[in-house]
């Protein structure tokens, strides 16, 4: 295996596939492909190799995202909710991509909403089968002694434990007693039967439980070595004196593919053109079989629209000659966003301070829309979701969000379905003794909600034919009246939270500092506080959705084998595929669609 930032003995040459970057979704089909020895395999990466770098290695830095300039890519969308706002826009731009700077949070969605993709016309998309390659990339650590002193239990029937992506909990576990309390404070709140200590991994996902992580646990406690687990070290690094076949061109960016096409066949990718991150002379390669997009949800839809496959209206404006007219490319954008609440602790509350090496002290919690506003309350909604779904849908297609009405009709109904009828979480209220954000590091309990599965859509598209000028992007977050609704009441419920025991004994009465009652009263109406979510919530930097995975006559962008309809021979395998948001942090449904994409690509050649 070689990684290299030099191009001399790349360029010009002739690979079986070439994958256009190095994240979770690139790095699993590429390292998998590679195990056949007689493929050439090249990854074309933006960023480059950080392994050394504690930024990235060391899981108390998880937070550091917007913090290292050559780690990550940083800009910012388009003003959005009519008041002009801009939101970060935030990815891993190094070797293992965004696992490499992300919170390391390793969940599931719940196993309805895998259905559902097979639902919506993607057969063999199901829970059963893309869990079980979840389950193959997946190296679950069973706890020590220490760690089930603590408390840690897990689902052994939900984890793999002879993949790639070492995965756990980090050594010692800390701080467990008071993270319970938390849990056990959300079940108080719903007043349900809410089940805690449940594992994120086993598609029942409705309760409360420890966070898990991509990592590999300290081999010994006393020296706090715990370290990330980024998609490098679970799919390259093992192999760095193995696998010849494979090439990682690091520090260079990928900006389209060439094609030729010979009478009525469709087009068929023949080469890649690439050049510096940094700008400077375009180079390239040519193509014997593929080329496997796995740019990242924004980067990737940037990637074909550079390549001349998109809605044309856009590429003309951008001045990028069209191969291939597929208008959803760039549409149906789904990020899940948050709003930070933060209490400051009782004198009496102990204080884990963050410790070196570790992740923070938080747990988690999965809500469904009956438990956060009551049984009544959801009946309402649920039937004004379900009944607006044609009008939702033909606003969103008007505005350039989707390309199909039919296309996301049934995506709503779906998601509709699966709120109303099958009870999946649509919010996360993380919290416990410390922020989730740890930096700058204080004394804090928080608890921060999260829309989870949004019913708006937004949109990415370029807006030149220079690659390196970022992606206009507009997430259109709380556009939907549903998710306006959702999280108004959501905010109200995380001040419940707060004030019910016993996380209720352990901060001050009154003692809210973000936003404070101060700034948001106890009385607040509904739009007062939307006026502080629309000036403050931020996006959970998960987006997915922009080149679906669809029929293409419901506006799909790649069929069920993940192929590029119109073009013969070029794959998205990342986040961008996913029709419909789920309730999880992504990466190890990104990992489970690598590990299915390499299979797939395996059987056709
Ligand atoms: C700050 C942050 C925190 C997160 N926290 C969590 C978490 O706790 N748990 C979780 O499950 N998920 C988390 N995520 C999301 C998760 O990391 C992503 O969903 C996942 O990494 C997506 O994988 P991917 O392969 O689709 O894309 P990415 O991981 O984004 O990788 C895309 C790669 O492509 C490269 N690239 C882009 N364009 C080009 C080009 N033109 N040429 C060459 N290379 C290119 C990029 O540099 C990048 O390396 C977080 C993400 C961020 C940004």
């Amino acid at each position: 295996l070689t990684i290299t930032t030099s191009p001399a003995s790349i360029a010009g040459q002739t690979y079986d596939f070439v994958v256009i970057g190095s994240g979770p979704g690139g790095l699993t089909v590429a390292s998998r492909l590679s195990e056949i020895p007689s493929l050439r395999v090249l990854v074309i990466e933006a960023g480059l190799d950080q392994r050394n770098n504690s930024l990235v290695t060391d899981p108390g830095n998880s937070g550091s995202a917007f913090l290292g300039p050559g780690l990550s890519k940083l800009f910012f969308s388009a003003p959005q909710n009519d008041i002009g706002r801009q939101l970060f826009i935030v990815w891993g731009q190094t070797l293992g991509g965004s696992s490499s700077i992300n919170g390391m949070q390793w969940g599931r969605g719940a196993k309805e909403q895998y259905d559902a993709w097979e639902t919506l016309g993607n057969t063999g998309w199901n829970w059963s089968n893309l869990s079980s390659y979840m389950k193959k990339s997946e190296r679950f650590q069973r706890p020590n002694a220490q760690q089930t002193s603590a408390g840690f239990t897990f689902d052994a029937s939900a984890h793999g434990f002879s993949g790639s992506v070492s995965a756990g909990e980090p050594n010692p576990l800390l701080g467990t007693g008071l993270q319970f309390e938390y849990q056990d404070t959300v079940k108080n709140a719903t007043r349900t039967r809410l089940p805690t200590r449940i594992d994120f991994s086993s598609g029942s996902v409705n309760g409360a439980g420890l966070f898990q992580y991509a990592i590999q646990p300290s081999p010994n406690a006393s020296t706090l070595d715990n370290r990330r687990t980024s998609a490098a070290d679970a799919y390259v690094y093992p192999f760095l004196t193995t696998r010849p076949n494979l090439t990682i061109l690091t520090g260079y960016t990928a900006t389209r593919m060439t094609f030729t096409t010979s009478g009525n066949s469709a087009p068929k990718a023949t080469g890649v053109e690439f050049i510096p991150t940094a700008g400077g002379d375009t180079l390239s390669v040519k193509v014997a079989k593929e080329v496997i997009v796995a740019a990242g949800a924004i980067g990737s839809a940037a990637f074909l629209e550079l390549s001349g496959i998109g809605n044309k209206t856009v590429l003309q404006a951008a001045g990028v000659q069209t191969v291939v007219d597929l208008p959803s490319v760039g549409t149906n954008l789904q990020d899940q966003f948050f709003n930070n609440f933060e209490f400051e602790p009782a004198s009496s509350a102990p204080y884990i301070p963050p410790a070196a090496n570790m992740p923070p002290f938080v747990s988690t919690s999965f809500l469904t829309l009956a438990q956060i506003v009551g049984n009544s309350t959801a009946g309402s909604l649920g039937k004004s979701l379900t009944g607006s779904v044609e009008s939702r849908a033909k606003d969103a297609v008007a505005k350039g969000r989707f390309s199909s009405v039919n296309g996301l009709k049934k995506m709503l109904r779906v998601q509709a379905d699966l709120v109303v009828k099958q009870n999946v979480p649509v919010m996360e209220f993380l919290g416990g003794p410390a922020s989730f954000d740890q930096i700058p590091a204080t004394n804090t309990w928080s608890v921060t909600p999260t829309l989870l599965q949004p019913s708006s859509r937004g949109s990415t598209h370029i807006t030149s034919s220079n690659p390196l000028d970022p992606p206009t992007v507009d997430f259109n977050l709380l556009s939907d009246p549903f998710d306006v609704s959702l999280f108004i009441s959501s905010m109200r419920f995380a001040r419940r939270i707060a004030s019910t025991p016993p996380m209720s004994t352990r901060i001050t009465p009154g003692g809210e500092t973000i936003p404070s009652l101060a700034v948001v009263p106890s009385n607040a109406t509904d739009a007062e506080w939307m006026d502080y979510i629309l000036a403050n919530y931020l996006t959970a930097a998960h987006p997915v959705g922009t080149i679906p995975m669809l029929p293409c006559d419901m506006g799909g962008a790649v069929d069920e084998k993940l192929k590029v309809y119109g073009v013969q021979n070029v794959r998205v395998v990342d986040a961008s595929i996913i029709p419909i948001q789920i309730s999880a942090h992504p990466q190890a449904t990104v990992y489970g669609i690598g590990e299915k994409a390499a299979d797939l690509i395996k059987a056709d050649l």
